[in-house]
């Protein structure tokens, strides 16, 4: 970890049709994201993570996102794509050390998954190497799109489990893209839907 963990606030923050966001996510905190398909979940992260034009203001802790070269703001900021990109042959070559080998056997993947060729990679293996490789990197705020979205259930419990307790021990503050509504009961402190041009909070039934 790079620095304590922190407050990732927004404020007023307008991109694409959505305008006026402001939220607070506190350190351990997941906050769910929902909204119908192309309502702009995927560029609301974007943004928080400095990739896509916006205004308004993102701070984490008392560091303004303008404040740092992106790819720095990334390093703690950090976001999951959907589909998230490859580089190198292999599997390990993307990540900083050797994962541990629960952490791997936590999500499901074998201990010599690290040196798979990625074209080898199932859709569901692929998410869950990409959610590993995050979190080799240390990050301490975390933009997750849809991040069990090819996984069968028990596999998306599975993950879930390790991911909470991750973001309670390192006390990673959460923005998680979810459409299934059982999963954000299931990890979600507060759950937001886009509605139109606004975000809005939904009452717990
Ligand atoms: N760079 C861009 N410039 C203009 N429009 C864009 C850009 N990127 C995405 N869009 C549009 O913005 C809208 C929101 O896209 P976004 O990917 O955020 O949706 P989403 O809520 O994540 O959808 P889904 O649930 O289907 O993944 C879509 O209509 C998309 O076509």
């Amino acid at each position: 970890m790079l620095d304590a963990p922190a407050r990732l606030t927004i404020h007023d923050l307008d991109c694409g049709s959505l305008t006026g966001v402001s939220l607070a996510i506190d350190p351990g905190e997941v906050v769910c994201l929902s909204g119908t398909s192309g309502g702009g979940k995927s560029r609301l992260l974007r943004a928080i993570a400095d990739l896509d034009a916006h205004t308004g203001d993102v701070w984490w802790g008392d560091l303004h996102q303008g404040s740092l070269p992106g790819h720095q703001w990334r390093q703690r900021v950090m976001l999951l794509p959907a589909e998230a990109p490859w580089w190198f042959e292999r599997v390990g070559a993307h990540f900083p050390a050797t994962p541990d080998p629960s952490d791997l056997a936590a999500v499901g993947l074998p201990a010599d998954a690290m040196d798979w060729p990625i074209t080898r990679l199932s859709s569901g293996e692929r998410q869950r190497a990409a959610l590993l490789r995050m979190m080799a990197h240390g990050p301490q705020a975390l933009l997750l799109d849809e991040p069990t979205a090819n996984l069968d259930a028990t596999t998306t419990e599975r993950v879930e489990a390790w991911l909470l307790r991750r973001i309670r021990t390192d006390r990673l503050t959460v923005l998680w893209v979810a459409h299934d509504m059982a999963q954000v009961r299931r990890v979600a402190g507060r759950h937001l839907r886009i509605n139109g041009n606004r975000l809005e909070a939904v009452a717990w039934t």
